[in-house]
C-alpha cells in the first residue's frame, strides 16, 4: 500500500488497473486530480460537476467516481513548499490509480521551472498526446465551413527537443559543446562544409527515435482503423525536407511500420497511385504507370527512372493481388505532408484529413491551430495516453488574465473528461455530456469566447453556468 506525506485517500473506491495497455474499470474507480494553476480554479469546478452528474444519471449509483484530490503547481508549493511545484505523493497517486484528469499548469518562458505538464507525460511514459477537433453545431468560427474538419492529431509526446535537453548560451558545457561540435564534429561529417554553430548560441537537442515513433504511430493506425470510409487515413506530418535525419525519419520509419506490421491492413498514397493507374488501365505499363505517379518522369536521370520503375513493378508484385482490384479503398489510406503544407490544408482542404500524425512541436502548433477553426481553445480537448497509465487535460493553458473571474470557457476540460469516460468504457455517461454541450451550444448558452464570435453577439453565461446549461440538457 502506497504512503503518502500529505494526502488522504479516499475513503472507499478501487484502483484502475491495466493489462497489455488497457485499463481494466471498476465501478468506483479512484481518479486523481489536478484542479490546475490560473482559470484551473474555474474550470475544474465545474467539470467535476458535469462528470459527476453525467455518471449519476447513466448509471444511477450503480458506478461512481471516487475523486482523489492531489497537487501539482502553484497549489503543490502552498501546501507542499516552496518549489515543491510536482510532489512525490502526487507520483505515487498517478501511478497507483493509473488514470488522472488535469488542469492547466503555469509554465514561466526562459528560465524558471521546466513544464510540469511535459514532466508529468515523460514521467508515466504517455507517449501518445490525442488531441480531436471537430466541431459542434451551432459554435461560431471565424471559418466558413468549420464542420468540414474533423481530425485527430496524434502528437508524439516524449521525444523532439520537448525532451528539454537544452544548454544556455553562458553555461560552460555550451562553449564546450559547440568548440566540440565546430572542431570535431561538424568537420568530420564531410556534408556539412563550413558550417559552424555560432558563437554565443544557446543549444537544444531532438532527439527523435524509431522505438519512439513506431509506437506512436502503431496507435495512430490502430485509431484509424476504428473509423470508417475515408477517415480510415493517417498522415504523417513532418518537416522531412529539412530536419532528414528526425523528422524525416519519423516519416521513413511510420511507413515501415504501415507496410509491415499493418501490412494486410494499410496502403500508401503511392501504393494506391499505382494499383489505381492499373485499375483504369489494365494493360498500362510500369514504365507509364511510374510516368503517372512521379511528376516530370521524363526528365529524370535514367538511375532516377529506373529507381521509380523499379517501386511501381515492386507494389504491383508485393500486393497487387491482396490490395488490387479496389480492395485497397477500405484499408487505411497512410500518407504524408509537410508540416507547414498542412496548416494550410486543415484550412482550405479539412475535409481530406483525419489522423494527423504528428511528432511532438509540430502537434503542439497544430492542435492549437485545428482548434481555432472549429471555435477556438475553449472546445479543445486531450488525452497523454501510455501503456500503464492515461491523463486527460485540455490542449490550451491557463489562460492567467481570465483567472478566478467564473468566465472562461470549461468545455476543453469537460471534453477531455468525455475523452476520459470513453477510455473507461463509460460510454453512457459521456453521451450524455456530448449532448448537453451540443445542446447547450445550440441554445446559445455559451461563455464569452463563443459568444462574442456569435451573429449577432449573444449574452455570455458564466464557466459554471455554462457547466449547468450542459448537465440541465443532459437528454439533448
Ligand atoms: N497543458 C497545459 O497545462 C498547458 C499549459 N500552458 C501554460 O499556460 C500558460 C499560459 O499560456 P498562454 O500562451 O497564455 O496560452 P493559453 O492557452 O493559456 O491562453 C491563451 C488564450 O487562449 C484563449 N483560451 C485559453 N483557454 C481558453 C478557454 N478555456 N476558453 C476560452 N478561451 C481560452 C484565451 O484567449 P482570449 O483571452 O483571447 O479569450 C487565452 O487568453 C503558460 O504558462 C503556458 O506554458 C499552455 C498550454 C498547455
Ligand atoms: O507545458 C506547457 O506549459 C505548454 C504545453 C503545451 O503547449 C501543450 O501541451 O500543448
Ligand atoms: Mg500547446
Amino acid at each position: 500500500m502506497a504512503t503518502y506525506e500529505k494526502l488522504t485517500v479516499p475513503a472507499s473506491g478501487t484502483a484502475i488497473r491495466f493489462e497489455g495497455g488497457q485499463p481494466i474499470v471498476p465501478n468506483d474507480p479512484i481518479i486523481p486530480f489536478i484542479r490546475g494553476d490560473g482559470t484551473g480554479v474555474d474550470i475544474w469546478p465545474a467539470t467535476q460537476r458535469v462528470l459527476d452528474a453525467a455518471v449519476a444519471k447513466a448509471y444511477g449509483g450503480e458506478r461512481r467516481i471516487e475523486w482523489f484530490k492531489v497537487y501539482a503547481g502553484d497549489e503543490a508549493c502552498e501546501l507542499y513548499g516552496t518549489y515543491q511545484y510536482l510532489p512525490q505523493d502526487t507520483l505515487t497517486a498517478i501511478e497507483q490509480y493509473g488514470v488522472a484528469i488535469k488542469g492547466p499548469l503555469t509554465t514561466p518562458i526562459g528560465g524558471g521551472i521546466r513544464s510540469l505538464n511535459v514532466a508529468l507525460r515523460q514521467i508515466f511514459d504517455l507517449y501518445c498526446c490525442v488531441r480531436p477537433c471537430r466541431y459542434y453545431d451551432g459554435t461560431p468560427s471565424p471559418h466558413k465551413r468549420p464542420q468540414d474538419l474533423d481530425v485527430v492529431v496524434y502528437r508524439e509526446n516524449t521525444e523532439d527537443i520537448y525532451m528539454g535537453i537544452e544548454w544556455e548560451a553562458t553555461d560552460p558545457v555550451c562553449l564546450e559543446l559547440i568548440a566540440h561540435l565546430n572542431d570535431t564534429v561538424i568537420p568530420a561529417n564531410g556534408k556539412l562544409g563550413n558550417r559552424r554553430i555560432p558563437a554565443g548560441a544557446g543549444i537544444g537537442i531532438k532527439p527523435v527515435s524509431k522505438a519512439g515513433t513506431q509506437r506512436h504511430v502503431r496507435k495512430a493506425i490502430r485509431h484509424a482503423l476504428g473509423l470508417e470510409g475515408a477517415k480510415r487515413h493517417v498522415t504523417l506530418v513532418h518537416k522531412g525536407n529539412i530536419m532528414k535525419f528526425t523528422e524525416g525519419a519519423f516519416r521513413d520509419w511510420g511507413y515501415e511500420l504501415a507496410t509491415t506490421e499493418f501490412r494486410d491492413q494499410c496502403i500508401t498514397e503511392r501504393e494506391s497511385w499505382i494499383l489505381g493507374n492499373l485499375e483504369e488501365k489494365p494493360g498500362l505499363s510500369i514504365e507509364d504507370n511510374a510516368r503517372l505517379i512521379e511528376p516530370g518522369y521524363d526528365s529524370l536521370t535514367p538511375e532516377k527512372k529506373a529507381a521509380v520503375d523499379a517501386e511501381v513493378k515492386a507494389v504491383i508484385d508485393a500486393i497487387g493481388a491482396s490490395h488490387g482490384d479496389g480492395k485497397w479503398k477500405a484499408m487505411v489510406m497512410v500518407d504524408d505532408r509537410i508540416a507547414d503544407s498542412i496548416f494550410q490544408q486543415i484550412q482550405t482542404r479539412p475535409q481530406e484529413y483525419s489522423v494527423l500524425c504528428t511528432l511532438n512541436l509540430n502537434g503542439d502548433y497544430i492542435s492549437d491551430a485545428a482548434a481555432a477553426v472549429v471555435g477556438g481553445l475553449g472546445m479543445a480537448p486531450g488525452a497523454n495516453i501510455g501503456d500503464n497509465a492515461a491523463i486527460f487535460e485540455a490542449t490550451h493553458g491557463t489562460a492567467p488574465k481570465h483567472a478566478g473571474l467564473d468566465r472562461i470557457n470549461p468545455g476543453s476540460v469537460i471534453l477531455s473528461g468525455v475523452m476520459m469516460l470513453e477510455y473507461m468504457g463509460w460510454q453512457e455517461a459521456a453521451d450524455l455530456i456530448t449532448a448537453g454541450i451540443s445542446a447547450a451550444i445550440a441554445n446559445k448558452e455559451v461563455t464569452y469566447d463563443l459568444a462574442r464570435l456569435m451573429e449577432p453577439r449573444s449574452e455570455a453565461v458564466s464557466c459554471s453556468g455554462f457547466a449547468e446549461a450542459v448537465v440541465r440538457h443532459f437528454g439533448g
